[in-house]
């Protein structure tokens, strides 16, 4: 099942720079494991914003709420889920 997942970050001011860092570096790791397993298939940075428009193929909306929820910057996200149907005039 394909989903589209737009996600918008709003890290707090006052939270510690290492912590923030170390977040980044984890979630960063994270994407990089989903997109290794064919989970997390596209991952496109909007232009001037920090917020990124993902393209996931999980088996089930359970999967993919645990992959989400479980992501480090996850607290400090805002999302929207987008379920995706086959388009009668895609070639492919
Ligand atoms: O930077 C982002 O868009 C947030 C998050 C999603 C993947 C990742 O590496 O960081």
């Amino acid at each position: 099942m394909l989903y589209c997942v737009e996600m918008d970050v709003a890290i707090p001011h006052g939270l510690d720079p290492e912590h923030v860092a170390r977040l980044k570096a984890d979630e960063k790791a994270r994407a990089q494991d989903l997109q290794r397993q064919g989970k997390w298939l596209h991952l496109w940075r909007v232009a001037g914003r920090y917020a990124n428009i993902s393209v996931f193929d999980v088996a089930s909306h359970d999967e993919l709420h645990d992959i989400l929820s479980g992501l480090p910057l996850f607290p400090f996200m805002t999302m929207r889920v987008t379920p995706l149907a086959r388009h009668p005039s895609a070639i492919e």
